[in-house]
């Protein structure tokens, strides 16, 4: 399957000198869709996880589809001011500016193993605000899984001790 071929390079989005990596042609085809849901679910599959969680909102096209696959919970990270209940919260750095992360403080459960899922890996940012997001909740993070690692960028070195598992690497 030519993942490659279904992901547009777009120059200077958000902003100039960055290289946006557009996933809407992959999101048009089921197949293709379906192959990176089926990918990730068999690498986890014996991973003994007790949750999924994702940033939106790109995460969640990906988490949602592969929490069915693997029959696990779903936790949505959301930026502030989306989640109704009482939350932690994490501020953090990406390749474009600056956000916050959300959280139900009873999103993850006490020593849950929770895997963090989303579309681009860049700077780090958000995984490594996922994380600190479960850990502050008890949790622990069993692997962090992506579609895109811009390996330029050196986003692993913001996840150190986390399993991280890529489709693509630029
Ligand atoms: O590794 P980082 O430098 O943190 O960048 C990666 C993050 O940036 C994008 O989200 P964005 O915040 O643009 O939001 P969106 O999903 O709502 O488009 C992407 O979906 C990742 O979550
Ligand atoms: N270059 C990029 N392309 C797509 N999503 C991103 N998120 C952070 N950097 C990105």
């Amino acid at each position: 399957m030519d993942l490659n071929a279904l992901i547009r390079d777009v120059p200077d989005f958000p902003k100039p000198g960055v290289l946006f990596k557009d996933i809407t042609p992959l999101l048009a085809d089921p197949k293709a869709f379906g192959y990176v849901v089926a990918r990730m679910a068999a690498h986890y599959a014996k991973a003994s996880l007790g949750a999924i969680a994702a940033a939106e909102a790109r995460g969640f096209l990906f988490a949602a589809p592969l929490a069915l696959e693997l029959n696990l919970p779903l936790v949505p990270l959301r930026k502030p001011g989306k989640l109704p209940y009482k939350t932690h919260s994490f501020r953090y750095d990406l390749e474009y500016g600056s956000a916050e992360l959300h959280m139900h403080i009873d999103g993850v459960a006490a020593g849950a193993r929770v895997l963090l899922v989303d579309d681009v890996l860049a700077t780090g940012g958000t995984m490594a605000a996922a994380g600190k997001l479960i850990e502050q909740a008890g949790g622990t993070v069993a692997g962090c899984a992506f579609l895109i690692e811009l390996g330029f960028l050196g986003g692993r070195a913001h996840l150190p001790g986390y399993e991280v598992f890529s489709l693509l690497t630029y």
